[in-house]
């Protein structure tokens, strides 16, 4: 079954036809009755006859996840949602942005032109027009399918035995106390984020006057991402020491003649050299590398498993870039854990939690961005590993890393909330949570008939986020634990594992439990017994110097952390109540949160 469906799948993301899509929703539609027969025999069977522990882990693993409780029609409608959703996302279409009166069709895509305008565009008017016409291209389409999808997930979770769907997605981590471990981690995090966010204010401020308050939230357009969640584009607004040598090699790949074959090729000589598994000959042949020119593909990227023990593909538009460079070996990173767990039980071929199929690619790639390891592979040289030097790489890593985490943070939050309280004001309880943990703004007028958390393609697509949020912790903690086993003396951020045998050996070691063993035991494998709790201590420690620098910075030049103003809050009022009689004696003005449309 697993194979037929994913070659469907397979089959449409790489070549996007109406008869594609026809097959696909078969497949899946057959799949689905298939998963649902067996999800009936699991969960009518008398556990208690049952002693092996394996066995029963795979029929807790069973019964708990998909939909199946719900009945066929409710079952069907959901499924349909959910493929619409992702067809509205994915066919958005909007003018193109450059301002050029009466442009050319509107045909511009999330990828790769709006993209390239958030993360190249300095002129804050270009940048608002895209990052609007993106957020009203998707959002209104997806908010009335959205609430719909919220009653049917709800539906199918307490059937399934859980309170609402935000527990149903938070049961792979099998862990009561989940929520506050992470809100836990997050409040570790925060102090760094925001001494962070306070020092490229003050850059931002300088480059963009006036709309960059100078102790207020950023304007979520000028960061160089279409959702913030990375601000690695901006790296040149605010790098502390311009004068030295950037770890960026896009322009030495582009001269030495680079080809997205090539960077797939470095990539799998890195896995070999720690002494993990090459690619597949079946790789090679039917992975999708490059947008293709006769056809159109979806394309983000991902790496999938044909469950057949053989058939492995990674399919991405790769561009020569370094950022392409380091998917790859985050998707490459999937594919090595394929590789590892096929050995086990069908239902164990599968992360130890879904943080940790993440993780992986995340903590090789700590290895590959280091300037030595890119000197090691010939794509930079005379590198200088000076302070300054140290502090320009420890910061753009963190313009991706610790950026990154209150964005990943929120998505959940967002999305547990709505499940667990209800659909009012999703639009304006979003940008509280942004406003709140990320100190971003909108950069113009929101109300509920947007739907911004829609623009974001797991939201739509109903995929979990949490394991991004989880993987920037524990990829640090692998990191670590890979570079103690590689006899790293260093720091840890001037790690790479490169060519170590002995890394390799550990990692092998994880990746081959798959989810045969519950997530704390594999943490306990992966730091060879150092912990088996989720540790932010790793990613402190990596920042350290950056975290001390940063003080320094901010010590002497301004305040830490945002406060709003009335109207910037008023941005994202919720939807304007009907204004009750004022009360004798009271002001006349509404309340600040009641925006006058
Ligand atoms: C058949 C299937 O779906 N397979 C799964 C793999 C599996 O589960 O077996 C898969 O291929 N998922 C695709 C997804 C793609 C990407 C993504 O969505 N990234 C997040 C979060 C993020 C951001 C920065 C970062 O450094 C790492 C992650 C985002 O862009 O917001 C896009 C670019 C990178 C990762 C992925 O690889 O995780
Ligand atoms: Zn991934």
């Amino acid at each position: 079954m697993c194979f037929r469906v994913t070659s469907a799948t397979w089959g449409f993301s790489t070549n996007v036809t109406e008869s594609n899509r026809r097959r696909m929703l078969e497949e899946q539609a057959l799949s689905w009755k298939f998963g649902r027969v067996s999800w009936r025999k699991a969960t009518s069977l008398s556990w208690a006859r049952i002693s092996d522990p394996a066995a029963r882990r795979q029929l807790q693993i069973l019964a708990q996840e998909g939909r199946n409780a719900l009945a066929d029609d409710r079952f069907a409608e959901l499924m349909q949602l959910i493929a619409d959703m992702k067809d509205v996302y994915a066919r958005a279409r909007v003018c193109p942005t450059t301002g050029v009166p009466g442009a050319a069709t509107c045909d511009w895509r999330l990828e790769p032109e709006l993209s390239r305008v958030l993360a190249r565009s300095r002129d804050p008017t270009e940048l608002l027009r895209a990052w609007t016409a993106w957020h009203d291209a998707v959002g209104p389409q997806l908010r009335a399918k959205y609430v719909r999808y919220v009653q049917l997930a709800n539906e199918a979770a307490r059937l399934n035995g859980f309170r609402d769907a935000g527990e149903h997605m938070r049961a792979p981590y099998d862990d009561p106390e989940l929520e506050s471990e992470v809100t836990q981690l997050w409040a570790q995090v925060s102090p760094l984020y925001r001494q962070l966010h306070a020092y490229v204010r003050r850059q931002l401020h300088r480059h963009y006057g006036d709309l960059v308050r100078e102790d207020g939230p950023l304007p979520a357009h000028l960061l160089g991402n279409m959702w913030a969640q990375s601000w690695k584009n901006i790296a040149d607004l605010v790098v502390p020491f311009p004068d030295k040598q950037g770890a960026d090699v896009t322009p030495e790949m582009l001269r030495q003649g680079y080809t997205p074959v090539r960077m797939f090729q470095t990539a799998e000589e890195f896995f070999t050299s720690l002494g993990l598994k090459p690619m597949s000959m079946e790789f090679w042949r039917h992975s999708m590398l490059e947008r293709p020119v006769d056809r159109e593909a979806v394309c983000r990227a991902s790496a999938w498993d044909f469950c057949n023990r053989k058939d492995y593909r990674i399919k991405q538009c790769t561009e020569v870039t370094m950022d392409d460079l380091l998917t790859i070996h985050h998707e490459m990173a999937h594919i090595q854990y394929y590789l590892h767990y096929a050995e086990q039980p069908y239902i164990f071929r599968r992360g130890a939690n879904p943080a940790f199929h993440e993780a992986i690619g995340d903590a090789i790639g700590l290895s590959v961005s280091t300037p030595r390891h890119l000197q090691r592979i010939g794509l930079l040289n005379n590198i200088t590993d000076d302070y300054e030097t140290n502090i320009n790489y420890l910061l753009t890593v963190a313009l991706d890393k610790v950026v990154y985490l209150p964005f990943a943070y929120v998505v959940d939050q967002w999305r547990w909330r709505v499940f667990s309280e209800g659909v009012e004001n999703m639009n304006g309880r979003w940008w509280e949570l942004r406003m709140r943990h990320q100190g971003v703004l909108p950069p113009a007028p929101r109300s509920e008939r947007d739907f911004d958390p829609g623009a974001k393609y797991h939201v739509p697509a109903d995929t979990p986020y949490l394991r991004y949020f989880v993987s920037l912790v524990l990829q640090f903690q692998i990191h670590e634990a890979l570079c103690r086993a590689a006899g790293h003396p260093g720091p840890l951020h001037t790690c790479d594992i490169y060519r170590s045998r002995e890394a390799g050996r550990l990692l092998a070691e994880v990746l081959s439990l798959g989810a045969s063993r519950p997530w704390r035991d594999v943490i306990r494998v992966a730091t060879q017994g150092a912990t088996d709790r989720l540790d932010a201590r790793p990613l402190l420690d990596y920042f350290q110097p950056l975290a001390l620098w940063l003080r320094v910075q901010n010590r002497e030049r301004g305040v830490v952390g945002w406060t709003t103003t009335s109207q910037e809050t008023a941005l994202f009022a919720r939807w304007a109540r009907p204004l009750t009689a004022a009360a004798p004696g009271c002001a006349v003005a509404p309340p600040h949160h009641l925006l006058v449309i």
